[in-house]
């Protein structure tokens, strides 16, 4: 598939820029800083989809046609909490560690984002083994794939977005586990019961989450919700506790917040 890519000079902070990118549900870009030490926006664009509203009067320093190879960014293997190490170029081998090969493709989450490093945080805490896990937004797969490594028995992977779902399975695959991918809005697609419940959206999009979950829940499950601007903290605690969720915890990086909630 080739992605349109448009070039912006970066004028606003970044925690402003990821709230609005976040904001309209926009998860293909990348930021990088040129020689000159200039800040650039790379955005790519499927064939049919329009920029996010607020970039329309921004001024497009370049435009191109790519495939995702091209603008892959290069990372460097990276510890995303203790003993938890992503590895974008496929060489670690460690055994001391949990070590997941991760190619963000045209996927979100390559880990270096706060809201992923929380759900993987809470994912290490609250995680036993023998867990059913549905991680619901799964971008790259990130969550899903930690979730097996760390013992889980069961874990399904889901997301709206083809494209991510395609990344993910490549992702699940490179890491040799046990992991099944689909296509789903939220819950749609999703049957079964499960332990735990991981899902780093957007505040509006876990007020959707909310009304279902009980349907994929027990009385003991565990929910983790992430990738909420502190603003919208009070909206998805009100609503999780009028559907019976109880803060167990809450871990706040810049502006992003996780909740981890319990019913009983
Ligand atoms: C912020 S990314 C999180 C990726 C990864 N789980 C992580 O933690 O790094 C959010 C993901 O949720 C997906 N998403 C957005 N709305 C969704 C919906 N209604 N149902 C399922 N997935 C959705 C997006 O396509 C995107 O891949």
């Amino acid at each position: 598939m080739r992605f349109k890519e448009l070039v912006f000079l970066l004028k606003i902070d970044e925690e402003e820029l990821l709230e609005k990118l976040y904001e309209e549900g926009f998860f293909n870009f990348a930021i990088e800083e040129n020689k000159e030490g200039d800040r650039l926006l790379r955005v790519y664009l499927r064939e049919g989809e329009t920029l996010p509203s607020f970039l329309s009067n921004w001024k497009i320093l370049d435009e191109r046609l790519t495939t995702p190879k091209d603008w892959m960014v290069e990372l460097e293997p990276f510890e995303i909490v203790e003993d938890v190490v992503v590895d974008p170029t496929e060489k670690v081998t460690r055994t001391d560690k949990i070590v997941v090969k991760l190619s963000p493709g045209v996927a979100f989450g390559t880990g270096l984002h706060p809201t992923t490093q929380m759900s993987v945080f809470f994912l290490k805490k609250y995680l036993k083994k023998g867990d059913r896990v549905v991680d619901v937004g799964c971008g790259t797969g990130i969550l899903a794939i930690v979730a097996k490594k760390l013992g889980a028995s069961y874990v399904m992977a889901v997301d709206v977005d083809e494209q991510a779902v395609e990344v993910a399975k490549e992702n699940v695959q490179k890491n040799s586990v046990d992991v099944i991918v689909k296509r789903s809005d939220l819950l749609s697609e999703v049957d079964g019961v499960f332990d735990l419940v991981v899902s780093n959206i957007l505040a509006e999009i876990h007020l959707r989450l909310l009304e279902d979950v009980d349907r994929i829940t027990h009385e003991r499950s565990i929910l983790i919700l992430s990738g909420i601007v502190d603003t919208k903290e009070n909206m998805v605690r009100e609503k999780a506790s009028k559907k019976g969720w109880n803060l167990l915890e809450r871990k706040q990086e810049r502006e992003w917040v996780t909740l981890v909630m319990k019913r009983s």
